[in-house]
């Protein structure tokens, strides 16, 4: 596979001519097949939210239904036992950079992440404070919020977007970014746990994880990363990078389908170290003497709390074979070219129009979604979605994100999204638009 060439050759971004271009460039185009592409003329920019199902997640679930489970019944666990390891296994390998026995598929991001963080604050004992930033994930804040006045810790939350928080400190970050200098003056030996994003929800930043990573480490403290929004979208090495302990999700970037299995991955050096705070069974070394006492496996299953979710497992499954076979250097390469359409044409259309770009230009601070800022985001977004089919998420307060989802996104629709936003935006009409009455955004 050649790699592709920077945008400029392809042509003018502005001219529809060159996303066709790009398309027939691109050596991951065949890949939209795969997915169901129910209405052609969609322009479906919210695959960071909710990728697309792809084709082969159909016969997986029915073949679970009609082969595994409804033919096997209760014999289907001497095969089902492990699964959450092996499609961890899977996960790793195709997303990650992660070899195997580090990675589990199981429960719920906002689980795993209660767990992690617990587990890493339990292997610092003595040590008072956790840190978080104020445009982390809500769940991630509202989990460490509690666990903090649970375990009476000392909670800083790094007021990177002026939202503040929990023992709010204001920092000057641009675009959200954490890095090494904004955090360091924070970071002491009472320091047990800081967690962040991979990429930031909102904003679409991309902090330097391996550098983050080796700054807390060399203060003695641990960091969770949340991988939910770059999973899929950028190429992770986090064997590479010395990372200890990630979650996220599979159902953005991986395709997984909605409630989807999340993931947790403990870093093989670190396994011994730490514990689970929810003791569940398959946790358990000898788990079928269901014993008296816990005595914890000494490897990932440590951190498995219960029964995998097969059904979810399988549909997770068809998807990262997808991705493991398409490769994460092309995908994050898709993501990178993608998104720098994208930022070509909101300087040519967008920002003439009111929007800022609120996500870092240099591509190695991004993953695959850009946001926009407008006073009227709400509006445009919904009238986006009514008005132009065309799909892109809001955030709040004055946030729309565009995303290109490498697989199942062509150049072109992009382009065409951005050429909706841009007239409806240009034509004032999206100000006729009624609220949906919907609680989503
Ligand atoms: N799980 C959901 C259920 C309903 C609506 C959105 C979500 C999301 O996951 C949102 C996503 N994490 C975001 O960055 O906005």
């Amino acid at each position: 596979m050649s790699p592709m060439k920077p945008l400029a050759q392809y042509g003018e971004p502005t001219n529809r001519s060159t996303a066709l271009a790009l398309d027939a460039a691109d050596p991951l185009a065949k890949y939209k097949q795969a997915f169901q592409i129910s209405d052609p003329d969609l322009c479906y920019l919210d695959g960071n939210s909710l990728g697309r199902m792809p084709l082969a997640s159909v016969k997986a679930v029915n073949d679970f239904l009609t082969q595994e489970w409804g033919k096997e019944l209760v014999d289907g666990w001497a095969h089902w036992i492990d699964e959450a390891q092996a499609a961890g296994n899977l996960l790793g390998r195709a997303t990650l950079g992660a070899a195997e026995g580090q990675t589990l598929v199981q429960d719920t991001t906002s689980v795993n992440f209660y767990q992690l963080c617990n587990a890493a604050i339990k292997a610092r004992p003595g040590r008072k404070t956790v840190i978080i930033d104020s445009s982390n994930f809500p769940t991630d804040r509202y989990i460490l919020d509690g666990i903090a006045k649970d375990l009476g810790l000392n909670l800083i939350t790094l007021n990177n977007d002026g939202m503040g928080g929990p023992g709010q400190v204001d920092v000057a970050a641009d675009c959200e970014l954490i890095t090494p200098e904004i955090l360091e003056p924070f970071l002491n030996d009472d320091v047990a746990l800081v967690t962040l994003q991979v990429i930031h929800y909102r904003s679409g930043s991309r902090p330097d994880v391996k550098a983050i990573t080796d700054l807390v480490r060399k203060h003695g403290g641990l960091v969770v990363w949340d991988a939910s929004h770059a999973g899929g979208a950028i190429d992770l090495q986090f064997d590479a990078w010395g990372v200890d302990l990630a979650v996220g999700c599979t159902y953005k970037y991986g395709n997984s389908g909605p409630g989807s299995p999340a993931w947790l991955y403990v870093n093989k050096s670190i396994q011994s170290q730490v514990l689970p705070t929810i003791q569940g069974w398959f946790a358990n070394d000898k788990q079928f003497e269901m014993g008296p006492f816990f005595e914890p496996a000494d490897h990932i299953r440590r951190f498995q709390i219960a029964s995998p979710s097969i059904i979810g497992i399988r549909a997770m499954q068809a998807s990262y074979q997808i991705i493991e076979q398409a490769g994460m250097q092309a995908i994050s390469e898709k993501a990178a070219l993608g998104t720098e359409l994208i930022i070509a044409l909101y300087d040519a259309w967008l920002a003439p129009l009111g929007f800022t770009l609120l996500t870092p230009r240099d591509q190695n601070k991004r993953g695959g979604h850009i946001t926009v800022g407008h006073p009227d985001a709400k509006k445009i977004a919904a009238a986006m979605r009514s008005m132009t089919n065309t799909i892109p998420d809001y955030r709040t307060p004055d946030s729309i994100r565009l995303a290109i989802a490498p697989l199942p996104t062509s150049y072109t629709e992009v382009y065409d999204g951005l050429k909706r936003m841009r007239d409806l935006v240009q034509s004032k009409k999206y100000l006729e638009i009624q609220d949906s009455g919907s609680r989503v955004t």
